[in-house]
């Protein structure tokens, strides 16, 4: 199945030009080489250096000091990278971990990439760009028309509206979209912007949103989501609070667009909460494991989420309905071991390599 989409929308400004990001503010640090003592061996074991650049705000959730610590004592350096020096004088580094924006951070990163292929590079800038409109994101999971005896995975019928507002309503008709409708940005870069949503009962309001953005089906969940966690090969699930079933009832009594507020965030923990059994089950193992495995190859990201929901009076009916980058993992329930094992694993991944 192809998502809808009434126009292709090429990332570009009014000027026709490529839209320049602005660089987000960084932490700028100063390079933190240090010697790391294995206490208790004769020989110093070799250190894993990880370079990161990334936002103050997932500095700040990430690292944290329960990973670098346990990462010190595994042999592992965490190094903020600065922007204001090239890339090329840093480190050495055996890892880079990034996520920020700007076309011309990018192009450093490509560019280091392609000059430095012994550091593995989390992840490639081009594939992580793929997630940041919603009109590709969900792409991937279409095209795996994932469909076992576990259960299916599908997304929400979508639409692409790139400018015209007032066009809405005769388009979701003509594409027979069902209400109501959840509104989202189309770019979805981690600003709070782009996660301004809001809930769409009536056709004739469509025409009061502003595009650029995706209408997406909403789809009665129970009022809980999952956020499947990927890290590698790793894979982690936790429950969160989520909007509300809408009823028919209300249906035909609201009118208008309801903006709602970040619903899902950590705060929304819902894994202690006394909930509906066949609302709160989570989703199978292997049904997951199929879809992350696929999904990481598909998308060519290790370290990503993805939110699911599960049709609400169906035991087995699944949507995908946002992936994250490089998400908040510091709410990940034992982040820091799954971290700190990945990152060694990708080291002797290498090890492996050289030596095969
Ligand atoms: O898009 P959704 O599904 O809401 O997921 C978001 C993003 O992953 C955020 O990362 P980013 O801002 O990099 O996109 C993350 O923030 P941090 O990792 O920075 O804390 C949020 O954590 P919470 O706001 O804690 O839920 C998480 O809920
Ligand atoms: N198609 C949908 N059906 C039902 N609820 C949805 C749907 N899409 C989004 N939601 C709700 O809105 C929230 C935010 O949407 P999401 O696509 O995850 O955007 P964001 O990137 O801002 O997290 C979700 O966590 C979920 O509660
Ligand atoms: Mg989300
Ligand atoms: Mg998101």
């Amino acid at each position: 199945m192809r998502l809808r989409e009434d126009v292709v929308l090429p990332c570009k400004n009014d000027d026709g030009g490529e839209k320049e990001e602005v660089m987000e503010d960084v932490t700028v640090a100063q390079n933190q080489w240090c010697p790391v003592v294995n206490a208790g061996f004769s020989s110093p074991k070799r250190v894993v250096v990880v370079g990161y650049a990334l936002t103050t705000k997932k500095i700040k959730s990430f690292m944290q000091p329960k990973l670098e610590g346990l990462a010190r004592n595994k042999g592992i350096l965490f190094v903020a990278i600065d922007h204001n020096r090239p890339l090329s004088d840093q480190g050495p580094f055996d890892i880079v971990l990034h996520k920020l924006s700007g076309k011309e951070w990018r192009q450093v990163l490509e560019d280091y990439r392609q000059s430095h292929p012994e550091v593995t590079v989390l992840d490639p800038p081009d594939a992580i760009q793929h997630l940041r409109n919603r009109q590709y994101m969900l792409q991937a999971v279409a095209d795996m028309n994932l469909s076992d005896s576990y259960g299916i995975v599908g997304v929400p019928r979508q639409l692409v509206i790139k400018r015209d507002a007032l066009a809405i309503p005769e388009l979701v008709n003509k594409a027979g979209l069902t209400l109501p409708l959840v509104a989202k940005p189309l770019v979805a870069d981690g600003s709070a912007k782009s996660h301004e949503l809001s809930l769409a009962y009536e056709q004739f309001s469509l025409q009061n949103l502003e595009p650029p953005l995706v209408l997406q089906e909403f789809v009665n969940h129970g009022g809980v989501l999952f956020k499947v966690y990927i890290v590698g090969d790793a894979i982690k699930v936790v429950r969160r609070f989520s909007l509300p079933d809408v009823s028919k009832w209300e249906l035909s009594k609201d009118a208008g667009i309801y903006r709602f507020p970040r619903v899902s965030c950590a705060a929304a923990s819902a894994d202690d909460a006394d909930l509906d059994p066949t609302v709160a089950e989570l989703p199978p193992r292997p049904l997951l494991e199929k879809l992350a495995k696929e999904l990481r190859w598909r998308l060519g990201l290790r370290l990503f989420n993805l939110d699911i929901i599960r049709e609400y009076g169906t035991r087995d009916q699944f949507y995908v309905i946002d992936i994250n980058y490089f998400p908040g993992y510091g709410k990940m329930p034992e982040y820091e071991h799954i971290f700190t094992d990945f990152l060694l694993s990708l080291e002797q991944g290498k090890y492996k390599k050289k030596s095969g």
